[in-house]
């Protein structure tokens, strides 16, 4: 481990400052695209317009025949593109890969200037991170890069969920880090075959009603993400990085998803990932605080004055650490309603009508 003195120096001579600081910026969906789909690359300045980050994968769901057209196709759209606000991140592929010593050289030193974070798959270990970190110095200062680029780990393997905080916490790069379950579900020979959501076999029955073992006995089945995502999120927020819930590949069942994502968000992650298009707007929706629940929270804040003490509001008691929930809340909604008005206004429109 590095000296908490040197902890933010750069790791090569000529390479930028690293961050102190994540910088707060919406990221309710990840969106990824294969950038050597001409289809997919071709509706990217339309998706920039709507998703708060653009991902071009090279690793996982592209052919080992069509990485390199991933990543020239990858370099050539982030030239081409004018992305406005929305983040441009990219998947490489994982350490052991043959091909991801020429994706950070190439993306770094082509369109270092344009990347905002690299997602690192199957991480491990803090190990993993510290190779990714003194590798993108070396590139950066060769690119003469000014911007520091973040990383983002994949929790996808048992190793990696055991040595979460580790992760979490191994370089000021460290922006977030996603839940891969589909990955993850094979490292920890999980008897699942899905990407990500629930499973109908993974459930509590109740009590038998007499004798009978088979009758009454209603069924609930239960998040089998529950304990990975609560671990995950405790190990971003204790080293100030950002939690993603990952993929929900069942595409076709959008209210799953949302249902998964939403679980995801209420335990404190920031965003998800969108595998098609139809998955953009859920995340934007799940992942933006309701109107009414904005409006409950500045007016919790409003009546709780300097923010100590207990007062009633509705029935409910509300005290200093409700009002420190309520404050969350809010300062999301301002967060993203500072870029989108729409929201704004809705949020606008529920504080009045609470307050009326
Ligand atoms: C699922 C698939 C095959 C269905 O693709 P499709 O073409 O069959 O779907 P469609 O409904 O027919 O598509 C309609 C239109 O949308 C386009 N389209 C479709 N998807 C996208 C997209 N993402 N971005 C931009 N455009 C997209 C598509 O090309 C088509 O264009 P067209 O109207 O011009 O014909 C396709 O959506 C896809 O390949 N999505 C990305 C998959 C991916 O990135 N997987 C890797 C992440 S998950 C993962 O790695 C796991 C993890 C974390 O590692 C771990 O748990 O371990
Ligand atoms: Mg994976």
């Amino acid at each position: 481990m590095r000296s908490p003195k040197d902890f933010f120096a750069p790791l090569a001579v000529g390479a930028p400052q690293p961050p102190r600081q994540i910088p707060v910026r919406p990221s309710r969906m990840i969106h990824f695209f294969d950038p050597g789909n001409e289809k997919m690359a071709a509706k990217v300045p339309d998706l920039a317009k709507k998703t708060d980050v653009l991902l071009g994968n090279l690793e996982d769901a592209v052919r080992a025949d069509r990485k390199e057209a991933a990543r020239a196709g990858l370099v050539s759209i982030a030239k081409a593109t004018d992305f406005g606000r929305t983040q441009l991140w990219t998947r490489v592929n994982s350490l052991d890969s043959p091909w991801v010593l020429d994706d950070l050289i190439t993306l770094v030193t082509e369109i270092g200037d344009k990347l905002d974070v690299i997602m690192v798959p199957k991480v491990e270990g803090a190990q993993d991170i510290h190779y990714v970190d003194r590798l993108l110095a070396q590139l950066e200062a060769r690119a003469g890069l000014t911007k520091p680029l973040l990383v983002h780990a994949i929790l996808e393997t048992a190793s990696g969920v055991a040595n979460v905080e580790e992760i979490a916490g191994a370089s000021p790069r460290m922006q977030g880090i996603s839940l891969g379950p589909a990955d993850l579900a094979a490292s920890r020979r999980m008897k699942t075959t899905r990407v990500g959501g629930g499973h109908p076999g993974y459930l509590v029955r109740t009590d038998p009603i007499g004798e009978d073992l088979t009758e009454g006995r209603t069924t609930y089945q239960q998040d089998l993400w529950h304990y990975t995502v609560a671990r995950m999120v405790d190990a971003c927020a204790m080293n100030g990085i950002l939690p993603y819930y990952g993929p929900f590949g069942d595409i076709r069942d959008v209210v799953a998803c949302e249902d998964q994502f939403r679980n995801a968000f209420l335990l404190g992650c920031v965003g998800a990932w969108s595998l098609h298009p139809v998955q953009i707007d859920i995340a934007k929706k799940v992942f933006s605080p309701s109107p009414a629940d904005v409006a409950w929270a500045r007016r919790v804040i409003a009546e709780m004055g300097d923010g100590t003490g207990a007062v009633m509001i509705d029935g409910k008691m509300q005290d200093d650490a409700s009002v420190k929930q309520c404050r969350v809340v809010v300062e999301l909604a301002d967060e993203l309603a500072a870029t989108d008005p729409e929201l704004a206004a809705a949020y606008d429109a529920a504080t009045k009508e609470i307050q009326s």
